[in-house]
């Protein structure tokens, strides 16, 4: 049986995560956490009856394997620390950890001798693309960005584009950075600039996740585009993260990682 810690269980993914945790044979919620909850009925969650309700870390006194993290990206960074430092294995889904976090709470890890899964995308369409990406960069080293996301998303740019943009940037040429003057006339029109490779984000309601890569040549293009229609499909990305993520041996980032 693995036991089970949703953070952010009152959002739109965590309320998906509890559904998954409960309805997946070997899993067990033990416990749910979000600061601003109080004085919650479990029935309004559809949380079992036994799970225990945390508003602050101090209280978490549980034992658990695997923390799912689904919270914002302001409380990422400190949730993936708390659940490293109290030996839970963390399966973290939210954006907006930078670079230097992810290399931090890897250095952390390996202090505490934990392990644990950063995955950008639970999408399998959206590994695929980022798989791709990285190929295709080798031979179009120029490239550029388009995510479109719901309207409630706060973060900008998307984790999955960043983490394209990252695997771009690994796989192509070393390039000067972009570093052309664009007369921008309307400021922020050339989209934000992950190392040369400039990231433009939508938000409109409607669209749930979608990204676009879209890489120009001389005289041709290459355009890659994966759509997520709905939030259940992330969720056999987390089943299989948080069924693999205790044979990993150190804090590991990417879903690619644990798929066979
Ligand atoms: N990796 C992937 O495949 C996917 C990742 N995501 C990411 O997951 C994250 C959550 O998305 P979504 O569910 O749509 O967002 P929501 O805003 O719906 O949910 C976030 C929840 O976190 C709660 N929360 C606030 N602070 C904390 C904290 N310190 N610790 C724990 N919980 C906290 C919020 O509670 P309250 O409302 O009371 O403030 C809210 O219920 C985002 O970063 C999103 O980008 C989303 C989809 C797929
Ligand atoms: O907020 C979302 O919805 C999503 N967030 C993740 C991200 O920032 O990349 C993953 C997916 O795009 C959905």
């Amino acid at each position: 049986m693995i036991k089970i810690i949703v953070a952010g269980f009152n959002g739109s993914m965590g309320q998906k995560a509890v559904h998954l945790v409960n309805n997946t044979e070997d899993f067990k919620l033990v416990g749910v956490y979000s600061p601003l909850v109080k004085d919650l009925q479990p029935a309004s969650y559809d949380l079992p009856k036994d799970v225990q309700v945390f508003n602050d870390f101090s209280a978490i006194n549980i034992e658990a394997d695997v923390w799912i993290d689904f919270s914002t990206p302001k409380a990422v960074f400190e949730n993936t620390k708390f659940a490293l430092g109290h030996h839970i294995r963390p399966v973290v889904g939210t954006s907006g950890l930078t670079d230097q976090q992810v290399e931090d709470l890897k250095a952390y890890a390996k202090t505490q001798h934990m392990a644990g899964l950063i995955v950008p995308n639970f999408g399998i369409s959206a590994v695929l693309l980022m798989k791709f990406a990285k190929e295709a960069a080798k031979y179009f080293p120029e490239a550029e960005i388009i995510e479109m996301h719901h309207a409630d998303k706060t973060d900008a740019p998307s984790g999955t584009a960043l983490s394209t943009a990252k695997q771009i940037s690994e796989a192509r040429e070393p390039q000067a950075a972009d570093n052309k003057k664009f007369d921008e006339t309307l400021p922020g029109a050339r989209g934000g600039n992950y190392k040369g490779i400039r990231i433009h984000s939508v938000r409109l309601p409607g669209y749930v996740a979608h990204e676009q890569v879209l890489f120009g040549s001389e005289g041709e293009a290459l355009t890659i585009r994966q759509d997520s229609f709905t939030r259940d499909s992330f969720m056999k990305g987390v089943e299989i993260a948080v069924k693999k993520v205790g044979s990993l041996t150190e804090l590991v980032v990417g879903l690619e990682n644990v798929l066979s």
